[in-house]
């Protein structure tokens, strides 16, 4: 990406934008190909979720992530560039495909801060290979969106992204960016009432067989010595008497689980895919990788005490631990394949949500040279913290034993910029939304020493928060 320096461009109007816009489409005729030109312009206060709220499109692709205890939100959509991709190169096609786009960027604006313009956002599937139709989504997705609004600590940004033609006409899209930085600088939030929230009148369990039976095969697979671990899932359907208003669940979600990534990617069909996942499969800032184990799961204590207590036992669990430990050995085992020697946490901490507690042990680590976000991601995804360990042995067992397509559910959502940075969080805790029926997922590790009645209780205890924020 060339970034203009603000000298050349100190004025914020239609004829420096022109300006801006003439030297792009100068390279984009030099290079024989469109430049995406990027205007990142510092704005008031605003509230992404409430923009993406106020000009929601359900025919349009948009991306929305915040983990409100880091004041860092972000949303963007309609896409100006946009890729999909499947099997097993995904990653790498995805990265490539974000090479190109980022070798063809041109920004301006108020780029010092880190992390500041364009951005790529992007979800992948659980499984590599997936039908949309099944899915909702493709196994990977990727777009740079037309405008984007991002929160980072006290300061607020508006990025409007184009494409400029050797034959574009300047001066209406000039008009344009101007028009999208005016509305974002004193953002008027729609003020439509959306009348009573849905009521769930339905729930079903989308499974061939009980979520116990399945357990207990996967239990005797593990004392067969098949597998060690296996992370098994359900899913039910929410029927409602009219259609969800997914943002509005997104909300109520975040102000609940201000330490979880909450999320929202449209597939621009009218599905979303939200949810408020605590775990972070990969971070990138400054050079410095951030991953996470995180499993083992105990309920929260209704006192200090009882709750004490619990994390106390959980701490203390030898089933926990184990479950616990495969997660850190694999990450481990796959980072050190790519050549990283990550410092982890000697002892797991706990990590307290409103409705559960986990096991997490943090895990960083130096990202060496030519290392992208996406080379992490592909090597860690899954981890056992959602598929199985041995991964080749216990993640094709998954589909069978939870009978139906997870999609989104246990994949990744996030975003990263031309820089390398960004953030990939696991899609757990999360829901697919159609029209009036919600699909809800939770899962919960299986190793040797689980109960199928406590490993049902585990995820009714998951599923039970998403249900709350749906109506
Ligand atoms: C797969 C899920 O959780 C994982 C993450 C944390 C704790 C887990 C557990 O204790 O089983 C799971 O491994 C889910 O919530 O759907």
């Amino acid at each position: 990406m060339e970034v203009i320096p603000p000298e050349r461009f100190p004025e914020r109007n239609a004829r420096a934008f022109v300006d801006f816009l003439t030297y792009c489409q100068e390279v984009a005729r030099k290079k024989k190909r469109p430049q995406l030109a990027s205007v990142c312009l510092r704005v008031k206060h605003i509230d992404p979720l409430a923009v993406l709220e106020s000009i929601y499109e359900e025919q349009q692709l948009h991306f929305y992530l915040e983990r409100p205890q880091d004041e860092e939100a972000l949303a963007g959509a309609e896409a100006v560039v946009e890729g999909r991709f499947s099997g097993q190169n995904r990653f790498t096609e995805v990265r490539e495909f974000a090479a190109d786009i980022s070798e063809n960027t041109i920004a301006v604006g108020d780029l010092g801060a880190s992390s500041t313009g364009p951005k790529f956002f992007c979800a992948f599937t659980f499984e590599e290979d997936v039908s949309s139709e099944e899915a909702g989504f493709h196994p990977a997705t990727v777009f740079v969106p037309r405008w984007q609004v991002e929160r980072r600590g006290g300061a607020f940004y508006a990025v409007a992204n184009t494409l400029i033609a050797a034959d574009s006409d300047l001066n209406a899209l000039a008009a344009r960016i101007l028009g999208a930085h005016g509305k974002f600088s004193g953002f008027s939030y729609s003020s439509v009432n959306t009348g009573e929230p849905p009521k769930v009148m339905k729930t079903t369990e989308v499974r061939s067989k009980p979520f116990e039976a399945s357990v207990v095969e996967a239990l005797e697979s593990i004392a067969g010595e098949d597998y060690e671990k296996i992370v098994l899932s359900r899913a039910i359907d929410a029927t409602a008497d009219k259609s969800f208003i997914p943002l509005e669940t997104v909300n109520r979600l975040r102000e609940r689980f201000p330490s979880c990534f909450c999320f929202s990617i449209n597939n621009g069909e009218g599905q979303s895919f939200i949810g408020a996942t605590p775990e972070r499969l990969v971070g990138c800032r400054d050079e410095i990788l951030e991953t996470e184990a995180l499993a083992g799961s105990a309920k929260r204590g209704s006192n200090a005490r009882e709750d004490a207590q619990r994390a106390a036992e959980l701490l203390s669990s030898d089933k926990d631990l184990r479950e616990h430990r495969m997660v850190i050995e694999s990450i481990r085992q796959r980072l050190s394949d790519l050549g990283i020697e990550p410092d982890i946490a000697d002892f797991p901490q706990i990590l307290k949500l409103a409705n559960v507690q986990h096991l997490r042990t943090p895990i960083q680590a130096r990202i060496p040279e030519g290392l992208h976000l996406l080379d992490v991601a592909k090597a860690l995804h899954p981890t056992p913290a959602v598929g199985g360990r041995p991964r080749a042995k216990a993640v094709p067992q998954i589909a069978s034993l939870e009978g139906f397509s997870r999609g989104l559910f246990a994949g990744l959502v996030g975003w990263f910029d031309m820089a390398g940075q960004g953030d990939l969080a696991v899609g757990i805790r999360s829901g697919l939304f159609s029209g009036n029926v919600a699909r809800l997922y939770a899962g919960a590790g299986i190793v040797r020493g689980s109960d199928p009645d406590r490993e049902r209780a585990e995820t009714d205890m998951k599923l039970r928060a998403l249900e709350e924020a749906i109506q």
